[in-house]
């Protein structure tokens, strides 16, 4: 009778088996779950949505771009929740701003927005510029020693030091010394291993499994690890009148006056426990999500970017000339002003979230009722429905020759109407999306303007990365091994 729900509403479904449903590949290891998604897309793109099953759970999938514009935003009264599992009581880390739905989103959303201003970001850009010049002196190191890089785990610790600079004034130098706190939890949060990958799954896509059995949605070591960094934080700027130019100041000033300050004011005026506007676990909870989705998806794109370039060497000197240019310009002064200046490297990373989105699918839960336009369907309030991003900037309706790193597509002259998605959209659109730009032209500019790249592995000339066929994003199996070698003048 389950495997009858879409048929039931008229709605075309695709053939369940059961105990998959139609995500077998996903289930049975074969495919990660973005690429799963992307595959049904290509399969069925022909229908504008298609009923599917998440084992027993169904769930729709929707194809047409037009429909998905309703859902994402013109529709955003009915599809304003992702539908995850939060409890603030038992687990006190769900409540961040990725899992609320509702008013408390619209709340907290409103609120924390001003922390991401291009204001502020220039004001912290420093910290990122530090960082990038321990990214920079340890690639040195290699290039001088003519070791290979692994730059899916360099980039990964650079923007964990990124974020734990950024996010939580904590100095950390993971690049140097992988067995630092910071980057031994953050791996531990996209762990390929089976219990997050059900963790994560669940939470997303069954998440009356997690109410059922109390299941946190992160484990009890990186919850403690959280609660400790950011009490410890707040504890030691309150008594000792610290500021620091970061996202955990601005938390800070959240929390004692109940707004982020529009103004360039760091300061924050002291406030009585009682008076405090937000509790410790919700500090906690939203900085604990701006650290796993600020970490894992620059660095993942950064580390893809160098892949292109090193297996597409024409288009790495094109961008090296783009970055020279703009820094001669500047007497060599890397700056907000000037990193957003250079235009190719934007388009190399549009091309790159293109190719390789860092979340190859979003999902929403329908709130009310909602009849599809044009039709005579409709998708009941608590249905979760599926965007597969992957699937839709790989189709070559879209992107002729998907498999082909082509920046130019995104330059100024080339059309912007087609799906293109790798930060969502508005109003749920990444809160964290200059960040992200931002941190990820650091790391390229960082290694660009000193590096060039090479791939260790000729044969990726003419074939494509293989991706772990577990988990939820796209993961290299076997990190992106690349040659550095120091440019000469
Ligand atoms: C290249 C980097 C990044 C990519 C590709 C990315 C992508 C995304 C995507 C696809 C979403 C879901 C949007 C939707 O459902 O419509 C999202 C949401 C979110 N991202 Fe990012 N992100 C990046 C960097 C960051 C950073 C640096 C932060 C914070 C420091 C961040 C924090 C968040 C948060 C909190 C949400 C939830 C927003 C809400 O529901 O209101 N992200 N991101």
């Amino acid at each position: 009778r389950q495997f009858s729900y879409w048929k039931r509403r008229g709605v075309a479904q695709l053939v369940p088996v059961f105990p998959f449903g139609n995500l077998g590949p996903f289930f049975r290891q074969r495919s990660c779950l973005g690429v799963t998604y992307a595959e049904l897309y290509h399969r069925w793109k022909a229908l504008p949505f298609v009923g599917i099953y998440f084992s027993l759970r169904p769930l729709l999938l929707i194809n047409d771009p037009e429909l998905i514009k309703n859902v994402l935003t013109r529709d955003f009264e009915y599809f304003h929740d992702r539908g995850l599992h939060v409890n603030e009581g038992k687990d006190p880390l769900s409540g961040h701003l990725f899992a609320l739905g509702g008013d408390k989103w619209r709340h907290h959303r409103s609120k924390l927005t001003p922390t991401f201003t291009s204001g502020r970001l220039k004001e912290m850009f420093q910290n990122l510029v530090e960082i990038g010049l321990v990214l920079q002196e340890y690639v040195g190191k290699r290039a001088a020693a003519g070791e290979e890089v692994d730059v899916r785990e360099l980039m990964a610790r650079y923007t964990t030091d990124v974020i734990a600079s950024v996010g939580f004034g904590i100095e950390n130098d993971s690049i140097n010394d992988s067995d630092n706190m910071f980057r031994k939890m953050g791996t531990k949060v996209f762990a390929q291993d089976l219990k997050t990958i059900v963790r994560l799954a669940s939470t997303f896509f069954l998440p009356k499994l997690n109410a059922l059995f109390n299941f946190k949605f992160i484990a009890q070591d990186i919850e403690d690890f959280m609660m400790n960094v950011v009490r410890e934080t707040l504890e030691y700027r309150e008594s000792n009148n610290v500021v620091r130019k970061d996202i955990m100041q601005l938390l800070m000033q959240l929390r004692n006056t109940g707004t982020v300050s529009m103004d360039k004011i760091w300061k924050v005026e002291a406030a009585t426990p009682s008076a405090k506007q937000l509790s410790l676990e919700q500090v906690t909870a939203h900085a604990f999500v701006f650290f796993a989705a600020g970490y894992e998806t620059s660095s993942s794109t950064i580390s893809f970017c160098l892949f292109e370039l090193a297996r597409n060497v024409n288009i790495q000197r094109k961008l090296q000339a783009d970055i020279d240019q703009v820094l001669a310009k500047h007497n060599g002064a890397i700056t907000y002003d000037s990193i957003n200046e250079m235009k190719y490297l934007e388009n190399c990373i549009d091309e790159t979230l293109r190719k390789y989105p860092a979340v190859p699918f979003l999902n929403r839960e329908c709130t009310k009722d909602y009849v599809i336009p044009g039709t005579s369907s409709t998708v009941e309030k608590g249905t979760t429905v599926i965007i597969p991003v992957l699937g839709l900037q790989h189709d070559p309706e879209f992107y002729s020759e998907p498999q082909k790193f082509i920046p130019e597509r995104f330059s100024e002259e080339a059309t912007t109407d087609k799906p293109y998605l790798p930060f969502g959209t508005d109003p749920r659109v990444c809160i964290g999306l200059r960040l992200g730009k931002l941190q990820t032209k650091m790391g390229l500019v960082m290694m660009l303007s000193k590096f060039n790249i090479r791939l260790v592995d000729e044969a990726y000339h003419s074939k494509e990365l293989e991706l772990d066929s577990k988990g939820l994003f796209l993961m290299p199996i076997g990190g992106i091994k690349v040659a550095v070698s120091t440019r000469s003048d």
